[in-house]
């Protein structure tokens, strides 16, 4: 089995070129690959897949011709997964498999298509504008703290740390508690923290996460998304551009009246083989 591995900002994953979909990719397959110990270790796994091959991208074959089937590294399936699909196009381009055109290049998700342009090293990804929902509340360490519930095409719910917690301090090696009935299919949990001014930004926010189905990792891109569309709303804006410092480096995402841009570095580290029978499945 061939695989490349990538990432965006230190959200890593597992790319499997399977562009007739002939691949049997199981949730343990999946887990098994992202292990950090017994695989090659990933917060997910991007097949690449043709969408007229694969079940749920055959009706947007028509506008894309690749489906990015993201899987998390527990094995379960996710709508969307922005840092992903940057690092999905990232491959694309590479490995001559697409080109990106003036107008762009569709991607199909779960979440429908999104498109993505390149600029040097900085890949930038056009999603569905964030729709901020509900309030709710996530508690972790018996610390309770009130958030904000934002769907990205993926659920997210973001929460501001208040005055005198310390984001970098905060336990993220258990996961934190939510509201079912608000989340019935789970949600990725961010934690904020103000930013000092960053230029050509009308924000700047500190972003922490543990992700559904991943746990903590260094980055999440529609986490960022979620985030940024938060901090507008705080600053009594409805379109704007935001500076997301991750742990693993900074993501710029732009609000716009219909959609959301996220933008960062997407970067491929190695190209290579492994027998799937020596994994721990
Ligand atoms: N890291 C991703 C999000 C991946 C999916 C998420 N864990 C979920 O289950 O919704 C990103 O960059 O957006």
């Amino acid at each position: 089995m061939e695989f490349t591995k990538g990432h965006g900002t230190g959200n890593d994953f597992v790319i499997l070129p399977d562009p007739d979909g002939a691949l049997d990719l199981t949730p343990g397959l999946v887990a098994a690959l992202c292990d950090r110990r017994r695989g090659i270790g990933a917060d997910g796994v991007l097949r690449v897949v043709r969408s007229a091959k694969h079940p749920e991208g055959a009706a947007l074959a028509g506008e894309a011709e690749w489906f990015m089937d993201y899987w998390n590294s527990d094995g379960s399936a996710a709508e969307m997964c922005g840092n992903g699909a940057r690092v999905f196009v990232r491959y694309l381009i590479d490995t001559d498999l697409a080109t990106v055109t003036d107008e762009g290049l569709p991607v199909a998700t779960r979440a429908g298509v999104v498109r993505a342009l390149v600029d040097g090293d900085t890949i930038s990804v056009e999603m569905r504008r964030p729709r901020l929902y509900d309030t709710s509340t996530a508690t972790l360490g018996g610390l309770t703290l009130a958030g904000t519930a934002v769907d990205v095409g993926n659920p997210h719910l973001v929460c501001a740390l208040p005055a005198g917690l310390d984001l970098p301090a905060l336990d993220l090696t258990r996961a934190p508690e939510f509201d079912p009935v608000v989340f019935p299919a789970g949600v990725n949990v961010e934690f904020t923290a103000p930013g000092g001014p960053v230029d050509g930004t009308d924000g700047h926010v500190l972003m922490r996460v543990y992700e559904r189905g991943s746990a903590e990792t260094l980055s999440c891109g529609t986490g960022t998304c979620a985030v940024a569309a938060v901090a507008l709303r705080d600053a009594h804006r409805d379109t704007g551009v935001v500076a997301v410092d991750v742990p693993g480096g900074r993501v710029t995402v732009t609000v716009t009246a219909d959609s959301c841009w996220l933008a960062g570095p997407a970067v491929l580290v190695a190209t290579g083989r492994l027998d799937p029978a020596n994994l721990h499945v």
